[in-house]
């Protein structure tokens, strides 16, 4: 469904130099947003675009939405290159972009039926697909209101359905749930499951919200610097990357330290100390468990406290790059892409 080769895409960006003479004050920066991607996603996949702030994953799917082309590279889509058959790319697919725009004084359901009749609908079928919409979307109580009267997470389940009116086979998702509380973050993945599973519509989304990419997508697609860095089902990813956490916590760091030190034998393992705590990241934590306390136990280490944690696609993120995603929220600097 989508094929991209070395698809690559740079921003110019001025730049201004306080202390350089008048005439060449302003200089021109190269972003290198996204880097050479080769993605392949098949039809019916629901694939997620997992990064940190500035990673590239929005500019991905402005190239493969045809709404900027790449500097370099090629992406076909749906069986259409997104330089070549620009039009033919915008009739297959469905895009609902950050923020989308259902705020205005129209009602959801007109919109819905304009949008349709947009996308060369006739006023019968554009009816009858929104009503279908506002159903399957649990906008029935909302849909005869103006959509600036609406909650985010209501409007956020409008802009869906204005992405799906065409009967997309390919809707991209750019952040579906940013903004939205915990609970209308929850409904909208229930809604947008269920309409994959009911018209085995292709998705690709982006996110920067773990869990929602390891709850929703079979696969997880990881980029950072504007590059893939992983691609593979969650537990895979977390299989393979990243190992259990396993928490020591001791009467004293000197006690720790010591632990620190004995464990620092295990094999493969990775251990760090934090005062009091000892951590151990292994795989088949559960299982080293007994074997950790009676040879900490033998040593004459007393253990006051322990806890394992299965890994999380965030240990994921922090074993391949060095950093957390949680913390985030990398802006990447011009300098930064520059170096
Ligand atoms: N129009 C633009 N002009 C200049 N630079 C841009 C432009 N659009 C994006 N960039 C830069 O390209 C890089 C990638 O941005 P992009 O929006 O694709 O990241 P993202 O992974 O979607 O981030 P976020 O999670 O914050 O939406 C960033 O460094 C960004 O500042």
């Amino acid at each position: 469904m989508i094929q991209t080769t070395g698809l690559t895409r740079h921003f110019t960006v001025k730049g201004q130099r306080a202390r350089a003479p008048r005439a060449a004050r302003f200089s021109k920066n190269i972003v290198e947003a996204v880097r050479g991607l080769d993605l392949r996603v098949d039809e019916g996949e629901l694939v997620a675009l997992l990064g940190p702030n500035g990673a590239g994953k929005s500019t991905t799917l402005r190239m493969l939405t045809t709404l900027i082309p790449p500097t370099s590279g090629t992406a076909v889509v749906a069986g259409h290159d997104v330089v070549a058959e620009q039009r033919e790319v915008r009739r297959v697919i469905g895009y609902i972009g950050q923020g989308n725009g259902a705020a205005l004084s129209q009602r959801g359901r007109d919109e819905l039926v304009s949008q349709g009749r947009a996308y060369g609908m006739s006023v019968r079928d554009s009816k009858a697909r929104a009503a279908e919409l506002i159903a399957s979307l649990d906008l029935a109580a909302v849909a005869d209101r103006p959509t600036s009267s609406l909650s985010g997470g209501q409007k956020r389940r409008l802009d869906i359905a204005m992405g799906l009116i065409h009967a997309p086979r390919l809707l991209f998702l750019d952040e579906p749930s940013t903004g939205l509380d915990p609970q209308n973050r929850a409904n909208l993945q229930e809604h947008i499951l269920k309409l994959r599973a009911e018209h085995g519509t292709t998705i690709v989304l982006t996110t920067h919200y773990l869990d929602e990419a390891d709850a929703m997508a079979e696969r997880v697609i990881v980029i950072d610097h504007g590059a893939v860095i992983a691609d593979d089902t969650p537990a895979r990813l977390k299989a393979d990357h990243a190992g259990d956490r396993i928490t020591l916590g001791f009467g004293s760091a000197s006690d720790a330290a010591r632990a620190a030190a004995r464990l620092g034998g295990l094999d493969g393992a990775v251990v760090s100390t934090g005062g009091v705590e000892v951590e151990v990241r292994a795989q088949g934590g559960p299982r080293l468990v007994p074997g950790i306390l009676r040879g900490l136990d033998a040593a004459g280490i007393a253990v006051e406290s322990t806890a394992v944690s299965r890994p999380t696609l965030d240990d994921v993120f922090l074993n391949l790059t060095g950093r957390s995603l949680r913390e985030g929220v990398v802006s990447l600097s011009n300098e930064e892409v520059a170096a």
